[in-house]
């Protein structure tokens, strides 16, 4: 995940290839509060681990439920069998809408029955999202519920025991959130064992599909609701939960919308697989691919994948009816500025009441695009782009808006002035799908020559490492060590007792050199080199290899392999010169001789390593000479590059300097 303020996406030109989706938020939920009240263990394959299902996994601990991963990822649920082991405690269920309602329903029919209190609490926007319906509905039936903030909305506080009158049906409004009937469903089976319990739906009940989710999970859980038209429910008398023993959590049909749309988008080559769902899938955001196609997309599927390519091109805009489609909907609003004409977006009254007010705030961030569109209480549209503006988007801290306006840095298929897109707070997708953006990286693609490159030259033990580790961990960027790769062929090269002196022998060696980068560690085929990397000794050597021109030839095209999404901040001796001179920031790093030994002298005492600091200055010294004098690009500052002498500076100062200096090159400097 990005854990980062924002994170910068270049112009992308093209996707392919396969996504594997992560478990459906809706079925994760619905599924860990059966398990967890029902009797018996529930093996959970595929769960979603995200911020929602994290909340919903605290809760059921919290509730006495034991939990268990096995070494396969699977989860473990043995669940409370409808008896209260806990009768005070506090949850709290951060943003999440499938853990608040269901979970506010099934303990205040707990405690009501068994006795005890519970505090239900979110996030402030969790504050602001309506649940008066259905605590309405709950209070109707006898259960004690107090608002401890605005009524009708979390925090809640639960207590009991009363008194539960279940001979008239429930009512429940059904108009906000389909969230409030499929609490009950889930629910009330709590205390329909002597007489069936009936609900009945008051209004037009949005968002069906996902009660459909519900009534699919329960029949797996044993409660088969009977159902008539969409308006009334009846759970029958006798209903228990029981454990259907294993489980598979299909993929997120929600988060499937956003790689459909990559398809549709710049899927012009090999389709776009997406694995995860298909046409069997429980999920009716699947139904968004019908929209899709609607746009233009060309789609194969079957009972659990999807493959999605560009069919027409641009789009066409499409006037429809997204209740049966609420989240996915909203990708849509994004692949509209793909389209030829306008596409409206009708009946989604409930994107006001989510993460966020998602109708205002796509109004507002597509605007900042340069797009044009409109809205009404439960409608947008928007209107074909052509002519687009780089843009700083605010998230709203919802996943789905961070989501889908990934999607918009496509924008240079339809523009010869392609812009840059800043998503801020990128972590915010964490509620859902955590890893979206490396997802996203793994199966899209840039011109190499779009992907921003940080070059960080200087002579050695300046602290470029450590700079370049710093900053891009601070922009999300991949790092090249490229000392590393000389280092590397070096210690490659004498391991196979290869004279040094000999370039070509040396330039074979490099030209094969199969090295990883994982966790932090640095890989030479089968072998941990990151410490014989470090050693003195091996920097010595690399100093002799870089001499050979055949050699840097050779480590040329690896190290241009490392210009990737979302961008690079490259470290060495010429990577603002040769390697990577298109770079759109360029430091050269610089510090006295004396402040350098010091810091080397310092580092190798905390290891344990014992050093004379007036050697390691006339090492230093002679290196540097060495490196300036080279006949191979010898160590020197690029023209354009900006000169740091960190000899004063802590690396916070030296770090915070350089990222100013990169904000001054991003074209986003108005819109923070
Ligand atoms: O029951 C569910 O799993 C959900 C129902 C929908 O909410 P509404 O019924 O409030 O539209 C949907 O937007 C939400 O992401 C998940
Ligand atoms: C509306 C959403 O979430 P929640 O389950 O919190 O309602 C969503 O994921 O788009």
């Amino acid at each position: 995940m990005f854990k980062i303020p924002f994170l910068d996406l270049p112009p992308l030109r093209s996707a392919g290839g396969t996504v594997r989706l992560p478990g459906s938020k809706s079925i994760s939920n619905r599924v860990l509060l059966l398990a967890g009240l029902s009797e018996g263990t529930t093996h959970v394959h595929d769960l979603l681990d995200s911020d929602d299902t994290a909340v919903m996994l605290a809760s059921l601990k919290e509730l006495g439920c034991d939990l268990r991963t096995d070494t396969d990822g699977v989860l473990h649920v043995t669940g409370i069998g409808a008896q209260l082991r806990t009768a005070d405690t506090k949850l709290f269920l951060g943003n999440a809408g499938t853990a608040m309602r269901p979970l506010t329903a099934a303990l205040a029919l707990l405690v009501a029955t068994q006795g005890g209190q519970f505090e239900l609490s979110g996030v402030p926007r969790m504050h602001e999202r309506p649940i008066g319906d259905l605590v309405d509905a709950l209070r109707g039936l006898g259960c004690q519920i107090e608002c401890t903030g605005q009524e009708g909305y979390p925090p809640l506080k639960l207590t009991g025991p009363s008194a539960l009158q279940l001979d008239q049906p429930v009512r429940v409004r059904g108009d906000v959130s389909s969230q409030f009937l499929t609490a009950l469903l889930l629910a009330l089976p709590l205390v329909a064992q002597d007489r069936p319990v009936v609900i009945e739906v008051v209004g037009e009940l949005i968002s069906r599909p996902y009660v459909f989710i519900t009534l699919a999970l329960l029949a797996r859980f044993g409660i088969e609701v009977q159902q008539e038209g969409w308006q009334r429910f009846t759970i029958p008398a006798g209903s228990r939960y029981r454990s259907p023993g294993a489980v598979h959590v299909e993929g997120d049909a929600s988060s499937a919308s956003y790689f459909v749309a990559l398809g549709a988008i710049a899927a012009t080559g090999d389709p776009l697989r997406i694995e995860g769902v298909g046409h069997a899938s429980l999920q009716g955001d699947v139904r968004f691919v019908e929209a899709a196609q609607a746009m233009g997309a060309r789609v194969e599927q079957g009972p659990n994948w999807l493959e999605v390519r560009r069919g027409a091109w641009p789009l066409h805009g499409i006037d429809l009816d997204c209740n049966h489609i609420p989240d996915a909907a909203m990708t849509l609003a994004v692949m509209a500025l793909y389209a030829d004409s306008p596409t409206t977006l009708r009946n989604i009254a409930s994107w006001r009441v989510k993460e966020t007010d998602r109708i205002a705030a796509m109004a507002t961030e597509l605007q900042k695009l340069g797009a044009q569109v409109e809205e009404g209480p439960d409608w947008i549209r928007v209107h074909p782009l052509r002519d687009w503006q780089a843009a700083s988007i605010h998230t709203y801290d919802d996943h789905r808006v961070a989501m889908c306006f990934s999607l918009t840095a496509f924008n240079g298929l339809v523009t010869p002035n392609a812009v840059s897109v800043r998503i801020l707070d990128p972590q915010c997708v964490a509620k859902t799908f955590p890893d979206y953006f490396e997802t996203l990286f793994e199966v899209v693609e840039a011109h190499a020559e779009d992907i921003p490159v940080i070059t960080i030259d200087g002579p050695t033990a300046s602290g470029k490492g450590t700079l370049a580790d710093v900053a891009a961990h601070a922009l999300g960027y991949v790092v090249l060590d490229s000392g590393s790769l000389y280092r590397a062929c070096a210690l490659a090269a004498d391991r196979e007792d290869i004279d040094l002196n000999d370039a070509n022998a040396v330039a074979a060696i490099g030209a094969n050199l199969n090295l990883s980068f994982k966790r932090g560690r640095v890989w030479l085929d089968e072998d941990d080199i990151t410490d014989a990397l470090r050693l003195e000794a091996t920097g010595l050597m690399a100093s002799q290899v870089a001499a050979h021109p055949a050699v840097r030839a050779a480590l040329n095209q690896l190290q241009l392999n490392f210009r990737r999404l979302p961008g690079l901040v490259a470290d060495g001796r010429d990577m603002g010169t040769a390697v990577f001179p298109d770079a759109a920031l360029k430091v050269f790093l610089t510090a006295s001789a004396a402040t350098r030994a010091e810091r080397r002298h310092k580092q190798l005492i905390s290891k344990g390593i014992s050093a004379n600091i007036e050697s390691l200055r006339q090492d230093l010294e002679n290196r540097d000479a060495r490196d300036k004098n080279r006949a191979a690009s010898p160590l020197h500052p690029a023209l354009d590059a900006r000169m740091l002498d960190n000899s004063l500076q802590t690396i916070e100062e030296s770090v915070e300097l350089l990222l100013n200096w990169w904000a001054e090159t991003r074209p986003f400097a108005a819109q923070r």
